[in-house]
């Protein structure tokens, strides 16, 4: 058999379920989702396996109007994720399309010569005629070479879509070994855990100006692993909702982020969080490197 492998940039606006997506056609979680947009800051890869073709699978963050350096950041990581791809996937959310988000990226899209899938997501929380007309409205604008509509959350429509997406990459040899599903290392990834848990359980007293910072990741010879990060708040009263009433809510966030971590590596975890207060670390630079962005001026 020969082997294929292949790069398939995966953009979209906030929240229109890239990071779910890629999990589904991957198998596994690899990027962390959750109701908040701009939960995807580092660009993360999947890697998806369908026969013998590898498809490596940029996740990148969620593409807006950038203002702050952090934001322009991201905007230069997810256009990093996309440059030289075998193909552009746009993710659309099928129900809240983000019109004034999506139109600029469609213009963007209309001059690349990439072959480009449109999928429409959260076809489970859409009817079906709009679907159609939005297809063709966006088809219309950027010339779409095919059109899916798939519901990330329950999986209908991926397996299609991971076959055509493999259907596409061109031969050539694996870059990864068979096993190995993400590019993040697990350090990382161990942030992003941590980091989806910050948002899940502070909803919005949660300011987006939060970072989560590796301090630590040792390999015990019993074989654990400890973990320790930084929690990364610009203000004191800002580390205080992160603490909790004595503490109980860092305990929470901690024990949650400690179990998932476990079970994704199949290792004890021991995991330890310290909040910090850094009133500018948005402008800092190390930061960037440490959660695995480029520093963008
Ligand atoms: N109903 C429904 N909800 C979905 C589907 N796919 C994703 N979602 C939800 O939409 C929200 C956003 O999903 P994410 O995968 O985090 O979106 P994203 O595009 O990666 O977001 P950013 O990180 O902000 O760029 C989450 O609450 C998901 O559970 C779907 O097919 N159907």
């Amino acid at each position: 058999m020969t082997e294929k492998c292949g790069l398939v940039a995966v953009i979209g606006a906030p929240n229109a379920g890239k990071s779910t997506l890629v999990n589904a056609l991957v198998g596994q979680k690899v990027a962390i989702t959750s109701a908040k947009a701009q939960t995807t800051r580092a660009r993360l890869m999947g890697i998806a396996l369908k026969d013998d073709v590898q498809i490596i699978l940029a996740d990148t963050p969620g593409i807006f109007a950038p203002r702050r350096r952090l934001d322009r950041a991201m905007v230069a990581a997810a256009w990093e994720g996309a440059q030289e791809a075998d193909a552009i996937l746009l993710v659309v959310d099928a129900v809240k399309q983000r019109r004034h988000e999506l139109e600029p990226l469609l213009e963007t899209l209309k001059g690349r010569s990439e072959r480009k899938l449109l999928v429409l997501n959260k076809v489970d929380a859409s009817a079906k005629e709009p679907l159609l007309a939005l297809a063709e409205d966006l088809t219309g604008k950027a010339a779409f070479d095919e059109v899916f509509f798939v519901s990330a959350l329950s999986g209908d429509g991926v397996p299609e879509l991971k076959q055509r997406l493999a259907d596409l990459m061109p031969e050539g040899p694996w870059h990864y070994p068979e096993e190995q599903v993400s590019d993040a290392s697990e350090r990382l990834l161990a942030c992003e855990i941590t980091r989806e848990q910050l948002y899940q359980q502070l909803h919005d007293e949660l300011p987006y100006d939060t970072a989560v910072r590796p301090e630590s990741y040792t390999q015990r010879k019993d074989g654990s692993v400890e973990v320790r990060q930084q929690i990364v708040v610009a203000r004191d009263s800002q580390k205080a909702i992160v603490l909790g009433k004595r503490g109980a809510k860092i305990r929470a966030i901690g024990e949650a982020a400690r179990k998932e971590l476990a079970e994704i590596l199949g290792q004890k975890v021991h995991l330890f969080l310290h909040v910090k207060v850094e009133e500018n670390w948005a402008e800092a630079r190390d930061i960037y490197e440490e959660i695995g962005l480029d520093w963008v001026k």
